[in-house]
């Protein structure tokens, strides 16, 4: 495709301007988390994967972590098997967690990785099993049911948490052409599965890496009041106020709790933004403000 001349020169300036973020970023690796409720139009996924292969092409190490709840949901429901959340994650019996194997590494994961390499990138796609480099183990979850009178510890099934990261692993793909497409599936030293929110993979992760960013791309603009008004900056103070009067509840939980934990590490930035607004992912690299909300390290009143 040609530009006319007037266009050219649009694009020209567009992209003159863009040499500050693109030397700011070079060389720096971003986690994007994408999520199962931003994956559902197809034109926007396409840009999604444009938007991926762009960064490799001027410097940046992009890793994906996606997620893909309501595809495993879709699956289940066909095999009449109910699906369940607490505190936002799934519980996870045996017939479960090889419903979510075989749709999270098989059929998303390809799916993402189908559309980078149409884009003309060099994904790969990988699940926490392969060269075991997402380490597992079980999750409790503490969860007041109706009618008890305090908090209990649950056990959700085949439900796990990050215990570590071949940080080795990763770092490979940074001095590569290959895009790592991750699927959120652990492993254990026995072998064992574990089916693990995206959000948390994506979280430790870039923990591991030393991400410049961790993006969370979700179905929403990002974490909102009881008005629905969008909150752009958030420290760790204001989010304990939030969870505590049940402002941020459900898949926020994990999205906000892994935000943290990841800023509280050393990873410069953590943002949840829409993953319904076309290339999400460049507005948040290219524009001072950013889009959705940051959350950052700071106490209340910093
Ligand atoms: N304070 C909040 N602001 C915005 N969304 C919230 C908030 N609290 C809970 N949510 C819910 O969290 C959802 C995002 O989590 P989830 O559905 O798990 O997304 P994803 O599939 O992208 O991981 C939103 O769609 C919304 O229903
Ligand atoms: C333990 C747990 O809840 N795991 C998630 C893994 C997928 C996921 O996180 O997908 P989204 O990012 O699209 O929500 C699940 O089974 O749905």
């Amino acid at each position: 495709m040609a530009f006319s001349r007037e266009s050219a020169l649009d694009v020209a300036k567009v992209l003159s301007e863009s040499l500050p973020y693109i030397q700011r970023f070079a060389g720096k690796t971003l986690v994007i988390k994408y999520g199962g409720n931003a994956m559902t139009d197809e034109t926007l996924q396409a840009g999604f994967a444009r938007d991926i292969v762009l960064m490799k092409a001027i410097g940046i190490n992009p890793i994906v972590v996606h997620g893909g709840g309501p595809q495993i949901g879709e699956m289940l429901a066909k095999l009449n098997i109910e699906s369940k959340f607490i505190n936002g994650m799934r519980v996870t019996d045996t017939a479960t967690m090889d419903v979510v194997e075989m749709v999270l590494g098989g059929q998303v994961n390809k799916e993402i990785v189908n559309l980078i390499c149409e884009a003309g990138g060099k994904a790969i796609g990988i699940t926490g099993k392969d060269s075991r480099f997402i380490k597992a183990k079980k999750l409790f979850v503490k969860h007041q049911a109706e009618g008890m009178t305090a908090p209990e510890q649950v056990d959700i099934g085949h439900v796990g948490e990050v215990a570590s990261v071949d940080t080795s692993f990763l770092k490979f793909f940074e001095n590569s052409d290959l895009i790592p497409v991750i699927a959120p599936i652990g492993v254990d030293d026995e072998g064992n599965s574990y089916n693990i929110n995206a959000d948390l993979v994506a979280g430790k992760v870039a923990e591991a890496v030393g991400a410049e960013k961790l993006m969370l791309l979700t179905n929403i603009s990002g974490v909102q009041d009881k008005q629905g008004n969008v909150l752009t900056g958030l420290s760790t103070a204001q989010v304990d106020a939030l969870i505590a009067d049940g402002t941020i509840y459900g898949g926020m939980l994990p999205k906000i709790s892994c935000a943290l934990s990841a800023v509280n590490a050393g990873v410069t930035s953590a943002h949840i933004i829409d993953g319904r607004v076309p290339h999400a992912t460049l507005l948040e690299i290219f524009t001072d403000t950013g889009v959705g909300t940051l959350i950052s390290n700071t106490k209340a009143g910093e």
